[in-house]
């Protein structure tokens, strides 16, 4: 397959983050990107940070784009964005829209609906590979469009449009998480008295440990526990305590309040 062409409206970080990824990865080459942002800084720092084509005015490089990718913010004025794609891009170029919370029908209202309109929420652990974008596809876009680059910065979860909102506030907000757990679990063991580098390495390893257990025992977290707590131990007493406490409940209104703000940032918008 030729290259694919990729023209990004909004070079912000997610952006960033994204093309790090595919060029890192050489999903995509540089010369194959352009994007643009109402803010030129950041257009010259991503020239010189990764040599994305920057000498091209923003009609021509629509109208060459394979992909389209609008990586604005839901408070931008994606009218204006749309209205430059529904005039300037090509009939069979991809719209994928990073936007939280904004729907295809939304986004078909401003661009128009008779062009592939892919709504995708990316994942934000993007250097690493790993990690789920959701993807929610309309009637006139296919897999084979999006699959390459989708797959460039983690992996690909396609799902009905109904479940991307709840994916946004569960899945992408996700490593918010666990980085709170992790810095939570590094201050108890500076709080116990280990040194902060200690403390620090020790829940990085325990929290990387405890997922290969998992996907290596394919064992439920509750059996897992079992074996790691010996009758009136040390552990069975440290969960009692979790249990009294608000721990898995205040978790669960966590991503329960992602979910909705999720919905809001599509319907307040100006
Ligand atoms: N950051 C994250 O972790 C994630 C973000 N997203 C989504 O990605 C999108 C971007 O988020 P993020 O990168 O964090 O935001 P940023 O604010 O970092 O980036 C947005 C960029 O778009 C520019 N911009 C605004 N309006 C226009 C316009 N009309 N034309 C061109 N450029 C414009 C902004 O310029 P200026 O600042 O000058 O206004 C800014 O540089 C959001 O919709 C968000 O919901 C999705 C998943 C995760
Ligand atoms: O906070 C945000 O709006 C974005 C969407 C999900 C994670 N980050």
């Amino acid at each position: 397959m030729a290259e694919q062409r990729i023209h990004f409206i909004g070079g912000g970080q997610m952006a960033e983050a994204i093309i790090r990824a595919i060029i890192a990865n050489q999903t995509a080459s540089a010369r194959s990107i352009t994007v643009a942002d109402i803010n030129e800084e950041r257009i010259r720092l991503l020239n010189e940070k990764y040599g994305i084509l920057t000498d091209i005015r923003q009609e021509v490089a629509l109208s060459e784009a394979d992909l389209i990718i609008i990586a604005v913010r839901p408070q931008d004025n994606l009218t204006e964005v749309g209205q430059l794609v529904h005039e300037y891009a090509g009939k069979n170029s991809a719209v994928i829209s990073i936007v939280a919370g904004v729907t295809i029908e939304q986004l078909a209202s401003y661009i128009g609906g008779d062009r592939a309109i892919i709504r995708v929420i990316p994942n934000t652990l993007t250097d690493t590979g790993l990690g789920y974008s959701g993807v929610a596809l309309n009637a006139h876009a296919t897999k084979e469009q999006v699959d390459v680059f989708l797959n460039g910065f983690g992996k690909v979860q396609y799902l009905d449009e109904s479940l991307i909102d709840t994916f946004t506030g569960y899945g992408v907000a996700g490593p918010n998480y666990v980085y709170y757990f992790i810095e939570s679990l590094a201050d108890a063991g500076v709080l116990a008295g280990l040194p902060r580098e200690q403390a620090w390495q020790v829940a990085l390893e325990n929290v990387e440990g405890a997922v290969a257990m998992l996907r290596q025992t394919k064992l439920h977290p509750r059996q897992l526990l079992d074996i790691n707590n010996s009758p009136g131990g040390v552990g069975i007493h440290g969960l009692y305590e979790l249990n009294n406490s608000d721990f898995a409940a205040g978790l669960q209104r966590s991503v329960l309040a992602a979910v909705k703000r999720t919905a809001e940032l599509g319907k307040d918008r100006p």
